[in-house]
């Protein structure tokens, strides 16, 4: 019953790939159909060459150059067209295959794109590459051998109304032989397809676990970690070992079969022709016909077998592809835009309540099971500031169902204020500066701007007016000036004012290149403190209305943190600020602190209130102190020794 549905299934995927590029694999299919019409025709004709030219030579002794001159002309014209028939088969299939994938391929990354950030959170970044390539190719893989299919039914139906016209004795042997080979060709592939799927699967994850052991080099061999991770990749070598051994052996005992299986037809043939030649109803030439037919066909016919032998793979991957396809839950917009252009905006949330989604979507997204290196990715989840944790208190509530992050949030910021965010870590912090940019939407309550909620500004407007400083930037593999700019015409002075605020003008300059430097891949030639500053420079240099740093500024020293952000004040900028902050020269740069406990807003005043007022915060702000008094007279240390 499964087999049967996901046949038809398979057969809707490739009804909808004829629908989509029906001039292409049209003109391939005909292709196709011109290969199998000049497969038959070559048979009759070296039939007639048999009996016109071949048999009277063998009884005549000679053979007279026009005959000659038809037999050559024949053989090259069918050669010809068999030719061109190849030719526009392979190549208007190849360009369908092709342009299928591509579409799908913009669809789905398209989708990606649309869909909100509680959709990526629920799906880890390898299953989206997989989506994205390995999915959308293995859904459209049997649309190459198709048309070559179909011509092969349209070669097979002429073959034995021919072998029927030739004679109805040999045509028995056809009608026996065809199907056969069809039958266990169809077995063949329907038994290859997902061992042949699991080693792929497995080669994909032996180079996840290479790539993994290679990109933590320093962690491995710190730790002292080398045989476990050579342990680890033995394992799965040795898991797609036995895979490949496996489709060698399914190899092993069907290719031979099916190359048996023509060559007994054509003894049976020969032996059925011979006696039939003999009682004086069949020419030889129609017994040579017959069994070049046979000779001929037999690989062809194979296609049949790859198209259905690939299509469960196709299923499981358009699943997966239409599972993305289809999600729902994009984030709707209005229509209103933001006035108060280049002045500080106000900053409202409204009881916000917001917990994170982690259920893993349903669908049938697994094809082999995951290797221990997936697992163990998808296990790991994101590294937090593990750092400051200790120092921090109260971690994060543990729950099996979606745990509340946000909770009745209500916090008002007055144009041009800064505020610090200060809480322990997990306390809802960062959820909190998502929610401002609307990576993210409140499940209840609002954020606003201007007294505006976003949910009402049309698409583009939120960006516009609000930048967010993440604490790890991510840094395009481009130029420092493309990577401020982000693709925008902006002066080089204003680059350079930016990143003189951002305290970030100084290294630039000692680049090779300045501004047009490359930063390699992530920003790999970069500090974590000068990627920091970049993304900083990148946000003001839009000059936004609300710019909210996520501890934006952790790898830079106190000391350029302070210049940072007492610059900032200065600075003729048209921002309201706010910045999760955890060192006291910080917090006290700032208006006032909101203090975070839990997802809720604990506590609200100036740091000197709320030294008072708030034991948590004060624990808290006593617990940084230490730990950067403990850091400093380590620094003192090192400093005395050297
Ligand atoms: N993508 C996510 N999926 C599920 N839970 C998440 C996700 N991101 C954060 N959380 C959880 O939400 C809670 C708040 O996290 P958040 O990052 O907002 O805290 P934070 O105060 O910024 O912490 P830190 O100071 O360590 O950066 C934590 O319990 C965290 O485990």
């Amino acid at each position: 019953m499964e087999r049967r549905a996901t046949l038809i299934e398979g057969l809707r995927i490739l009804g909808r790939a004829l629908r989509e590029e029906p001039l292409i694999l049209g003109i391939s299919i005909a292709g196709s159909a011109l290969y199998g019409l000049t497969t038959v025709v070559a048979a009759a004709v070296i039939g007639q060459v048999t009996d016109r030219a071949i048999v009277p030579a063998f009884a005549e002794g000679r053979t007279t150059a026009g005959t000659m001159w038809i037999v050559a002309l024949a053989i090259v014209g069918t050669a010809i067209l068999k030719a061109a028939g190849i030719v526009i088969r392979r190549l208007f299939a190849g360009i369908g295959q092709y342009r299928l994938n591509a579409s799908y391929r913009r669809r789905v990354t398209r989708q990606y794109l649309r869909l909100p950030l509680s959709w990526h959170h629920r799906h880890p970044a390898g299953r989206l590459l997989s989506n994205a390539n390995a999915d959308v190719e293995s859904t459209f893989w049997p649309v190459a051998p198709l048309p070559f299919a179909l011509g092969v039914v349209i070669m097979l139906i002429i073959a034995l109304v021919s072998m029927v016209l030739v004679d109805p004795w040999l045509a028995l042997v056809g009608f026996l032989v065809f199907p056969t080979i069809l039958v266990i060709n169809f077995v063949y592939q329907r038994k290859l397809s997902p061992l042949a799927t699991r080693a792929q699967a497995l080669r994909a994850d032996l180079s996840a676990v290479a790539h993994e052991s290679f990109d933590g080099a320093a962690v491995v061999k710190a730790m002292g970690r080398e045989a476990d991770e050579t342990e680890r990749f033995r394992g799965v070598a040795h898991e797609l070992r036995n895979a490949n051994v496996g489709v060698g052996r399914i190899r092993g005992a069907f290719d031979p079969v099916l190359e048996a299986l023509p060559n007994l037809a054509i003894l049976a043939v020969l032996l059925i022709g011979s006696a039939r030649i003999s009682g004086g109803d069949l020419e030889p030439g129609q017994l040579v016909q017959v069994a070049y037919l046979f000779t001929i066909t037999a690989f062809p016919i194979r296609a049949i077998g790859w198209v259905l032998g690939e299509l469960p793979r196709a299923v499981v991957g358009w699943r997966r592809v239409s599972a993305v396809l289809d999600a729902t839950g994009s984030l709707p917009y209005g229509e209103q835009h933001l006035d108060g252009a280049s002045a500080p905006a106000h900053l409202g949330v409204r009881q916000a309540r917001f917990m994170y989604e982690t259920a893993p979507e349903g669908g049938n997204y697994e094809v082999a099971p995951p290797t221990r290196a997936v697992s163990r990715q998808m296990a790991a989840g994101p590294v937090s500031a593990a750092a400051r944790s200790d120092a921090a208190g109260a971690g994060a509530a543990e729950s099996n169902g979606p745990a509340v992050v946000l909770d009745d949030v209500t916090l008002d910021v007055e144009p041009g204020r800064t505020v610090a965010i200060v809480g322990p870590t997990g306390s809802g912090k960062s959820t909190l500066a998502s929610l401002l940019v609307r990576l993210v939407d409140p499940v209840d309550g609002a954020v606003l701007i201007d007294g505006t909620d976003l949910r009402q500004l049309r698409p583009g407007e939120i960006a516009e007016s609000v930048s967010l400083v993440f604490q790890q930037p991510f840094v395009f593999e481009d130029t420092i000036r493309d990577n401020i700019t982000l693709g925008r015409d902006v002066p080089d002075d204003d680059v350079w004012a930016a990143l003189e605020l951002a305290q970030g003008d100084d290294f630039v300059r000692d680049l090779e290149g300045g501004l047009e430097a490359p930063v390699g891949e992530r920003g790999s030639t970069l500090s974590g403190g000068q990627r920091q500053r970049l993304a900083l420079a990148r946000a003001l240099v839009r000059r936004p209305r609300l710019l909210v740093l996520d501890d934006a500024t952790s790898a830079v020293d106190p000391e350029v943190e302070r210049r940072i952000l007492a610059g900032l004040r200065e600075a003729d900028l048209p921002s309201t600020v706010l910045v999760v902050a955890y060192r006291r020269a910080t917090i006290a740069l700032a208006d006032e602190v909101a203090y975070i406990d839990e997802g809720r807003v604990a506590a609200r005043g100036s740091h000197e209130e709320l030294m008072v007022a708030s034991p948590g915060y004060q624990r808290l702000i006593t617990a940084y102190e230490r730990d950067a008094a403990e850091r400093a007279a380590i620094a003192d240390d090192d400093g005395g020794a050297a």
